[in-house]
Order: structure tokens, then sequence, then C-alpha cells
């Protein structure tokens, strides 16, 4: 607490700016971005305005650290005393809850005129219900109450895929939510995986994540499943809804099967930190590369080489 009191009155102005930044938890932004721009480019064939994706990528970019922020003010108390995040600004007291506050409300109102200006209203508001559900669905009503927490409230997580989606087209088409799916079944694994390894930080402020609650074998056997119906669900894009090509449907196989071996793997080593680990470090990996599959294959080349190739294998 003495650290608390010193580092709030004796930050330049640059620290005050780092302070804020972290506040909005920079280093998950990327990857919502990659999965709203994997959506932008199946949604257009291809071939992304440059200035709608520059307003939507930081539409979203502030909607999420709006989101983030928001989080931090209400989960203060637990990151106080969890290792993992007790030197966040908030906790450490670097900034002020109402300063914090302010500073969401800025954020969510810059990225509601950058996505109504130069994207669309639907846009715009689908990125104001993600703040909204990840704020009062998940971080009030169930992190602290249910293992379901991140499973539900992974769907705020899956929101930045239709705002991609509903810049681009103004609707939101089945395609779309085959993206929100994709998004959503990944994020038990993703979330858990990780969970299995920091179990006793969220037992020590009650929070029922699955491992607390349930114990490392019955989380392994939930992420196990949530593999196993995420890999298909990714291929619904290839078939039926033929929005992905062989490109996508390749990389999705290889990078699927992975998931699946690093998912069975953990299954049957349930307390190996080691394999959890792995399958939370792949999960990012594999989003990231799954949703480069998705834009590459949009490309009008690519679709050109992979009809080109399907004819000469045909002959
Ligand atoms: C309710 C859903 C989710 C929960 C509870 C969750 C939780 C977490 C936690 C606790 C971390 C560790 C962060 C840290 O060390 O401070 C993490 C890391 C990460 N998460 Fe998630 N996550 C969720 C969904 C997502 C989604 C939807 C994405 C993006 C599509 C995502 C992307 C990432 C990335 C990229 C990292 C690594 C950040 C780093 O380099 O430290 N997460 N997640
Ligand atoms: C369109 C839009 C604005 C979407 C917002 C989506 C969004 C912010 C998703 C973030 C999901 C996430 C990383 C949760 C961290 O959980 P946690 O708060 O339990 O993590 P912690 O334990 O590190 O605090």
């Amino acid at each position: 607490m003495i650290e608390t009191s010193v580092s709030r009155h004796h930050q330049n102005f640059f620290q005050v700016i780092q302070s804020y930044y972290q506040l909005t938890k920079p280093r998950i932004i990327p990857l919502l971005l990659i999965t709203t721009a994997a959506s932008m480019w199946i949604a257009s064939n291809g071939k992304v305005d440059p200035v709608l994706l520059v307003a939507t990528l930081s539409g979203g970019t502030f909607a999420a650290g709006a989101a983030q922020t928001i989080n931090c003010i209400y989960d203060r108390d637990i990151d106080y005393d969890m290792e993992r995040t007790r030197h966040r600004p908030l906790p450490s007291g670097r900034v002020q809850s109402r300063d914090a506050l302010i500073f969401a409300l800025a954020l969510a109102t810059i990225s509601f005129t950058l996505l109504t200006v130069f994207a669309n209203l639907l846009s715009a508001l689908l990125a104001m219900s993600g703040i909204v559900f990840y704020v009062g669905i998940y971080t009030h009503l169930l992190k602290r109450h249910t293992t379901q927490n991140i499973v539900i409230g992974g769907a705020a997580g899956a929101i930045p895929a239709l705002v991609g989606w509903a810049a681009c087209t103004g609707s939101l088409s089945l395609p779309a939510w085959v993206l929100f799916a994709i998004v959503f079944l990944w994020t038990p694994p993703h979330f858990w995986a990780l969970a299995l390894m920091i179990r006793d930080d969220y037992a020590k402020v009650g929070v029922p994540m699955l491992p607390v609650v349930a114990g490392n074998t019955a989380t392994t056997r939930q992420i196990w499943l949530y593999t196993l119906i995420l890999i298909p669900t990714t291929l619904l894009l290839v078939y039926p809804l033929n929005v992905s090509g062989l490109f996508y449907a390749i990389v999705a196989l290889v990078l699927g099967s992975i998931f699946i071996k690093k998912a069975w793997a953990l299954l049957h080593d349930s307390s190996n930190q080691q394999q959890a680990r792995s399958l939370f470090l792949y999960s990012i990996l594999y989003m990231m590369l799954l949703s480069a599959g998705m834009m590459i294959d949009s490309l009008p080349i690519t679709q050109q080489v992979t009809t080109a190739l399907m004819a000469l294998v045909a002959q």
C-alpha cells in the first residue's frame, strides 16, 4: 500500500500514458482484430476497402479497450489479490476508478462514432453490445458465480467477427454466425488450458473457474469436447456454406489435427502443466493462422490458383 500512494503522485507523463494503455489489456486486442479482419476478407470476397478496414479495426480496438477498462474497474478487488494481476493500473493505485471510467466512456464514444460514420450503425451497435455483454454478462453476472462463466461470457470475444461482417455487408448472414461459433467454441479450450496453470490464483479469490471447482480431469474432458466440436465447425465455411475453398480447408484440417493432438495429450495427462501451457500457447497460434488462412483463401489470386489446380486434377 505504501507503493500505492507513492506511485500515484510520482508518475511522469509517459508513465501516465502507459498506465491508461495497460487498462485496455492490449495484448489480447490484436487477436480480436485478426478475427475481425478475417471476417471482413471473407465477407468482401478478398477485396476489402482499405478505409473501411482501418476504420473498423480502429473502432474494434477502441471498443475492446473500453470493455477491458470497465472490466478492470469492476475486478480491481480480486485483481489486487491475484499475483498475476496485482500490478495492473487500478489495484496498484496508478489510476483512479473515476478516471478509468471517463477513459472507457471516451473510448466507447470514439468507437461508436468511427463505426457509425465509416461503416454502419449495425457494426457500431454490435461493438457496443460486445462491451455490454463482456461487462454486464461476463464480468458482473457470471465470472464470480458459475463454472460456465467463460463459456457464455466467451460470446463477447466472438462478437468482433460479427462486427467485421456487418461493417462490410450491413447485415449478418449465416457465414458470420459460423465465424462467431468458431471463436465461441475456441474460447473454452483457450481459457481452461490457461486456468489449469493458474488454478490456485483463482481459487484464492473465490472465482469458480472450472479447474477450481470441478478439478483437472473434468476440465480436460471439457476441453476435449469443445475441441472436437470446434474442428468440424471450422469446416462449415467450406461445406455446406462454400464461402471458403480448398486452401482454407487444408489449413483448417492441419491446424485442427494439431489442436486435437494436443487436447488428447492433455486429456490423458490432466495434471501436466507443460501440456496445458502448450495447448494454451497453441490456441493463440491456431486462431492467428486459421484467420490468416481465411484471408489468403479469399484472395482472388488464391481462388484462381486452386480452381486451376482442381481442373488439372480432374483431367
Ligand atoms: C471469456 C473469454 C476469455 C477469457 C476468460 C480469457 C482469459 C485470458 C487470460 C486470463 C489470459 C492471460 C492474460 C494475462 O497473462 O494477463 C489470456 C491470454 C490471451 N488471450 Fe484470452 N481469454 C478469453 C478470450 C479470448 C479471446 C476471444 C481472444 C481473442 C480472439 C483472446 C486472446 C488472448 C491472447 C492473444 C492472449 C495472450 C496475451 C499475451 O500475450 O499475454 N482471449 N486470455
Ligand atoms: C466487440 C467488443 C468490444 C468485444 C469485446 C470482447 C472482449 C474484450 C473480449 C475479451 C475476452 C477476454 C480476454 C477476457 C479476459 O477475461 P478476464 O477479465 O477474466 O481476465 P483477467 O483474469 O485477466 O482479468
